[in-house]
C-alpha cells in the first residue's frame, strides 16, 4: 500500500468546518488531503469534488485557470448540503508538477494551447493517476459518489477503480477573458463537457 492515512483536524473556512484527513504517498513521496463534511459514511450518495492542486489558481488567484473558482464553489456547495467531501490531490499541473507548468505556461505565452505545451516538453496532455483514491475512499468508508466535475477522464477512473459514482454534477464556474482559450482547449481537445461561452 502506497497510501498511508496519517491524522485529522478540523478545518473552519468562510464555507463552514470541515474535518482534514492526511495521506502520505510514500512512493511518490506526496502529501495528500481530504475535506469532508457531515457523516460520509451512509448510504446516500456522498457530494464529492476530486481536485487536482493548482497552486497558482488555488492560492494565488490566477485568472489563467478555472480552478480556484471550481475549487470555491465545491466547497459552498458541500457547505449548503451539510455534507460532501473533496479530495485536494496534489497533481499539479495535471501531474507534471509546478515548475514544469511555468514552462508550459511560458510555451503559452508565445501562442501554443495547454496540449501543445505540455507535449512540447514531452509530457502527455494528461500525466493525473487517479489510483491514489481508492485507499482514501475506502479509509474514509464512502460508498458512492455524485461527482462535481466536466471531466469525463475522472469518471472513467472511478469506474475502472470499482468506485461508484451514481452522477455526474456539472461544475462550470469561472469562465473569464483570460481562461477562455483555455477551457475551449479542454473542452475541444480533452473532451471536457463544457456548455458555457
Ligand atoms: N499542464 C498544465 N496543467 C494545467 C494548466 N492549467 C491548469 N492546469 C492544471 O490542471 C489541473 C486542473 O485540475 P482540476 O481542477 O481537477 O480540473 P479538471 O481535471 O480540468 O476537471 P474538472 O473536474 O472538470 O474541473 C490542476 O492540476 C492544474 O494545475 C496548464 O495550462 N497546463
Ligand atoms: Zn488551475
Amino acid at each position: 500500500m502506497t497510501i498511508t492515512y496519517v491524522d485529522t483536524c478540523k478545518l473552519p473556512t468562510p464555507y463552514g468546518i470541515f474535518n482534514m484527513h492526511g495521506f502520505a504517498d510514500s512512493v511518490n513521496d506526496k502529501e495528500h488531503v481530504v475535506l469532508t463534511m457531515g457523516d460520509v459514511t451512509t448510504e446516500a450518495p456522498v457530494l464529492a469534488r476530486i481536485h487536482s492542486e493548482c497552486l497558482t489558481g488555488d492560492s494565488l488567484f490566477s485568472l489563467r485557470c478555472d480552478c480556484g473558482a471550481q475549487l470555491q464553489a465545491g466547497m459552498h456547495k458541500i457547505a449548503t448540503e451539510g455534507r460532501g467531501v473533496i479530495f485536494y490531490l496534489r497533481q499539479e499541473g495535471r501531474g507534471i508538477g509546478l515548475l514544469n507548468k511555468v514552462k508550459a505556461y511560458h510555451l503559452q505565452d508565445q501562442g501554443l494551447d495547454t496540449v501543445e505545451a505540455n507535449e512540447q516538453l514531452g509530457f502527455g496532455a494528461d500525466m493525473r493517476d487517479y489510483s491514489i483514491l481508492k485507499p482514501m475512499v475506502e479509509h474514509l468508508g464512502i460508498q458512492s459518489v455524485k461527482l462535481m466535475t466536466n471531466n469525463p477522464r475522472k469518471i472513467a477512473a472511478m469506474k475502472e477503480l470499482g468506485l461508484q459514482v451514481t452522477e455526474r454534477l456539472e461544475h462550470e464556474t469561472g469562465r473569464n477573458p483570460h481562461n477562455a482559450h483555455y477551457l475551449a482547449t479542454k473542452k475541444g481537445k480533452l473532451g471536457h463537457m463544457l456548455d458555457g461561452e
